[in-house]
C-alpha cells in the first residue's frame, strides 16, 4: 500500500474462530472534525480529533471536483510527493495519511497550534533580532533540508510558516514546490567556491512554470521564468526583512509595481534597521541568483552567531516573542 495509506489493525476471529489481524483504512468516520483552521486556494484545513487515539491532527479537505475543473491535479499531487519525500525533519509539517470519499481528499497531518508566522507577525508588528535569529535559522535550517533532498519550495512567505505547540516552525504549502530529479552534484558543492553565474546552475534544477505570491517572487521568476533553489534564498532575505521591519522589502499598490520593485532591486531598509541583519539581507536579495550567499555562508554570517546548527536548534526553548522598537 501507498505511504499514505492510513491503516488501523483490529483483531478478529475468522469463520473458522482462527484469530486474524485485519487492516482497515482509516476513514472520515475515525475523525471529529472541529473548526477551519485556514483556507487555501483550492483547500480548506480543519482542526480533528482521531476518535480511537484522541490524537489531535490538521486535517486538509480537498473537493475533488473542484480540483479537476481547476486542473489542480497535478499541484495535488506534487504536494503529497512532496510530503511523502520530505519525511524526517522537525521543520516540515507531516503527513500521517490520506484518505477520499465521493466527494474530497483529506490529508492528516501535523497541528500547528500556533497558527501562521503571519498571523504572529502581525500581532507583534515586528520581530526583535532574537526572534528573527530563532525564527530565521529554523526556516533557514528546513530549506536546506528541503534543498538537500532536492526539493525547491518556490512560494516560501510568512503565510506558510506555521508555529507548532512548542512555537517551533513548520513549513508548509507544497503544493507549488518542484522536486528536482536527481540533484547532479553542482561544482560549489564540490570545491566550495560560488558558481561565476547562474549558467553554472544545470538546467534540470532550475524550474519552470510560473508560481509564488507576488512579494516573495523572486527576480529570475519573473524575467527568465525559471526558479532555482536560490529563489527560495530570495523568499529568505525577504522574510528577514519583513520579521525585523514589519513590512515585506518590495511592497507596492498592486502586483504588477511590485514586480517593477523587484526586478529593479528597488527598496530601502528603514532607520534604525540593524546593521548585520541589514549585511545578510543585501547579499540574499541579489538579483543575480548565483551570486546570492549559498546556505552554509548564510549559516556562517555574523547574524547567526550564537546559533547552534543542527539537533540543538530543534530543542532549545523558543525565545519569547519580542518587538524590535
Ligand atoms: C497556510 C495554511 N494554513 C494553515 N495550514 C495548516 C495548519 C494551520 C493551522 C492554523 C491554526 C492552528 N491553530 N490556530 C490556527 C492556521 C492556519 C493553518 C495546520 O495546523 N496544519 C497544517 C496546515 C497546512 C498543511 C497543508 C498544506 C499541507 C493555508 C492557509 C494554506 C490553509
Amino acid at each position: 500500500q501507498d505511504r499514505g495509506a492510513a491503516v488501523s489493525v483490529r483483531q478478529e476471529v475468522d469463520a473458522n474462530g482462527k484469530t486474524v489481524a485485519r487492516y482497515i483504512k482509516k476513514g472520515v468516520r475515525d475523525f471529529s472534525f472541529g473548526n477551519t483552521l485556514g483556507e487555501g486556494s483550492y483547500s480548506t484545513v480543519v482542526f480533528a480529533t482521531d476518535r480511537q487515539t484522541l490524537k489531535e491532527y490538521a486535517i486538509k479537505i480537498l473537493d475533488k471536483r473542484h480540483i479537476i475543473k481547476e486542473k489542480k491535479v497535478k499541484y495535488v499531487n506534487i504536494e503529497k510527493d512532496t510530503l511523502n519525500r520530505l519525511t524526517d525533519h522537525p521543520g516540515i509539517v507531516r503527513l500521517y495519511y490520506t484518505f477520499q470519499d465521493e466527494r474530497s481528499l483529506y490529508f492528516v497531518l501535523d497541528l500547528c497550534k500556533g497558527g501562521e508566522l503571519l498571523g504572529v507577525l502581525k500581532r507583534m508588528v515586528t520581530f526583535d533580532e532574537e526572534c528573527t535569529r530563532f525564527y530565521g535559522a529554523q526556516i533557514l535550517d528546513t530549506i536546506d533540508y528541503m534543498h538537500k533532498r532536492g526539493v525547491i519550495h518556490r512560494d516560501l512567505k510568512p503565510e506558510n510558516v506555521l508555529l507548532d505547540h512548542q512555537m517551533y516552525v513548520k513549513i508548509t504549502d507544497f503544493g507549488t514546490a518542484k522536486i528536482l530529479k536527481n540533484t547532479p552534484r553542482r561544482p560549489d558543492e564540490s570545491t566550495g567556491s560560488i558558481p561565476i553565474d547562474s549558467s553554472d546552475i544545470p538546467e534540470e534544477e532550475r524550474a519552470s512554470s510560473f508560481v509564488g505570491t507576488a512579494e516573495y517572487v523572486s527576480p529570475e521568476l519573473l524575467t527568465e521564468k525559471n526558479a532555482c533553489k536560490a529563489s527560495d534564498l530570495w523568499a529568505f532575505g525577504c522574510i528577514i526583512y519583513q520579521l525585523l521591519a514589519g513590512r515585506p522589502p518590495f511592497k507596492a499598490g498592486n502586483e504588477y509595481q511590485t514586480f517593477q520593485k523587484i526586478v529593479a532591486l528597488d527598496y530601502e531598509f528603514p532607520i534604525g534597521f540593524p546593521a548585520v541583519a541589514r549585511d545578510l539581507v543585501e547579499r540574499l536579495l541579489v538579483l543575480e541568483p548565483a551570486r546570492r550567499l549559498p546556505i552554509e555562508h548564510i549559516k556562517n554570517h555574523e547574524f547567526f552567531e550564537g546559533i547552534s546548527w543542527g539537533p540543538e536548534l530543534w530543542n532549545q526553548k523558543a525565545p519569547r516573542l519580542k518587538a524590535y522598537v
